[in-house]
């Protein structure tokens, strides 16, 4: 049998406690906090009901006590709304959860039920664990250890000392700026600058000017002259990134660096000259724009010279376990959990079968977002989106939508979850309302958008009034899927 212990000064309490949990467990009640930590100290206890207000001592030092005793112990703390700030304290040094007085019957049952559930999970030995390998005291930054990756590797050292562009191609959130940062660590340029630019966060004449500069002058707003990237970056080595979302002007512009290494600044006819190793990248498929007449064939051909292609995450579904630990090491010191242990061997079991169509990104956020909201030291699968979840289910990644996506099945108004996800979200404690809400908006609005266009990118572009390659990101981050009718599956 289960062993729960009740901490309380009310009686009343204690018996209700005693009654409704007795079809679960073997309930020991205490009216003190000294004779409650002498119960657990004699007993070996599933969970603790802990009142935060008790005669003798404080509830949080009570609790702090119990965490020395055995941290795997999971806590409930029983609070009255006035002591509702208390709580959020308790929760925050790493309490199971807190419930408000007058105690009912339902919720208490569950909330116990959910707190021995996880005490059980616990004392599983993790199947991950989230303390620093050697590996990763050593340094390493770039996780892989598939064939496909050891190959990426292997044409990072066959030519990052070569002087020539170089092209990365992955889908979004692969892993491609790693790539050009290691080509760029491993190259004779490494003691050099290097710069990123996001040629799809820009419009077209932004980015002409942030790519070259321009003269004081060369158009509404050019107050003074600017010294643009190629020129920044003279002797280094410049991240393009999104290279398929430039305007025919600037891939011009940027084909004749790579030719001659000549340009002149935006309204300016002063020929410059700069050396600087173009690492490029994209998602886009280049060869077709080029059959489309949206790319120069012979951009294509000088960047195409090597390529370095990165693997979807779900092709190489074995690096996920060290993407995990590598993930979980991280977080456990940024959040600063000294208590957790790792993922239990289930919820590994789920994020090795997960198809990630955000690739390592999205590992790397569900990873974050576990660590952020645990309370045991061992993460399960109930810390996981459902979408990721859903793998686990008998009808596997189903494409229906839940609360958390921007969109809607047809039996569902589209948009109309928000006021549920906000709900949700404020029963849950989040600490990421905020950024959560308009995330489901963003999604939702461009869905809908796209929508209204059957799924026209430039005509969506232009009603929201931002770049297509921003559309374009934002169409692979939040995995939206255009079919006759657009669809959108929730990814984070
Ligand atoms: N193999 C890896 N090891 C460790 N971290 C990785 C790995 N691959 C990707 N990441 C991490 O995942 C995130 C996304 O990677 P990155 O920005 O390089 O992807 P990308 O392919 O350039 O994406 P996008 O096309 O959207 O710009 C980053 O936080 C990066 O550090």
């Amino acid at each position: 049998m289960l062993n729960l212990l009740v901490i309380d000064d009310d009686r009343t309490i204690l018996t209700f406690a005693e009654r409704c949990l007795a079809p679960i467990a073997d309930v020991t009640t205490a009216s003190s906090a000294e004779a409650g930590l002498k119960q657990l100290r004699n007993g070996d206890f599933d969970a603790v009901l802990l009142d935060i207000q008790l005669p003798d001592q404080n509830g949080l030092a009570v609790y702090c006590e119990i965490r020395e005793h055995d941290r795997r112990i999971p806590v409930i703390f029983m609070t009255i709304e006035a002591a509702s700030g208390t709580a959020i304290e308790a929760m925050q040094l790493g309490a199971f959860d807190y419930i408000a007085k007058p105690l009912s019957a339902e919720p208490l049952r569950d909330l116990v039920e959910r707190a021995i559930e996880q005490r059980q999970i616990s004392s599983v030995p993790v199947a991950i664990s989230a303390d620093e390998s050697d590996e990763q005291s050593n340094g390493e930054l770039f996780i892989g250890r598939s064939p496909a990756m050891l190959s990426v590797f292997k044409s990072i050292g066959k030519v990052s000392k070569q002087n020539v562009p170089i092209l990365v191609r992955g889908e979004s959130g692969t892993g491609k700026e790693l790539v050009a940062r290691a080509l760029y660590q491993y190259s004779h340029r490494s003691d050099e600058t290097f710069l990123a630019v996001n040629c799809a966060a820009l419009p077209d004449n932004l980015l002409e000017s942030e790519l070259f500069g321009h003269e004081k002058g060369a158009f509404t707003g050019a107050e003074s002259r600017r010294i643009g990237k190629f020129e920044q970056c003279n002797g280094g080595t410049l991240f393009l990134d999104e290279i398929g979302d430039m305007a025919p002007s600037v891939q011009a512009k940027v084909l004749r660096v790579l030719q001659e290494q000549r340009f002149e600044r935006v309204g300016g006819n002063k020929e410059l000259t700069t050396d600087v190793r173009i690492i490029a990248a994209t998602n886009r498929p280049l060869e077709q724009m080029v059959d489309d007449g949206d790319y120069r064939e012979d951009l294509l051909y000088r960047l195409n010279g090597v390529t370095i292609e990165l693997p979807p995450l779900r092709e190489r579904l074995s690096d996920v376990p060290a993407l995990i630990h590598f993930f979980l090491v991280q977080a456990k010191q940024e959040f600063n959990k000294p208590d957790l242990e790792g993922l239990s061997p289930e919820a590994v079991d789920l994020l090795t079968q997960y198809q990630w169509p955000g690739n390592v990104r999205q590992l790397r956020a569900v990873i974050r977002r576990a660590v952020l909201d645990a309370v045991m030291p061992v993460i399960t699968a109930e810390g996981f989106p459902s979408e990721i979840r859903r793998v686990a289910s008998p009808e596997g990644q189903s494409t229906t939508t839940d609360q958390n996506s921007g969109d809607t099945g047809s039996t569902q108004q589209p948009g109309r979850a928000l006021p549920d996800l906000v709900t949700r979200l404020l029963k849950e404690k989040s600490t990421s309302l905020y950024s959560e809400a308009m995330e489901y908006m963003e999604r939702f609005v461009i869905a809908e958008v796209l929508r209204h266009t059957d799924g026209n990118q430039s005509q969506a572009a232009e009603i929201l009034g931002i770049t297509r390659g921003k559309l374009r990101d934002r169409i692979n981050s939040y995995n939206i899927t255009l079919k006759a009718d657009v669809q959108v599956d929730s990814v984070d």
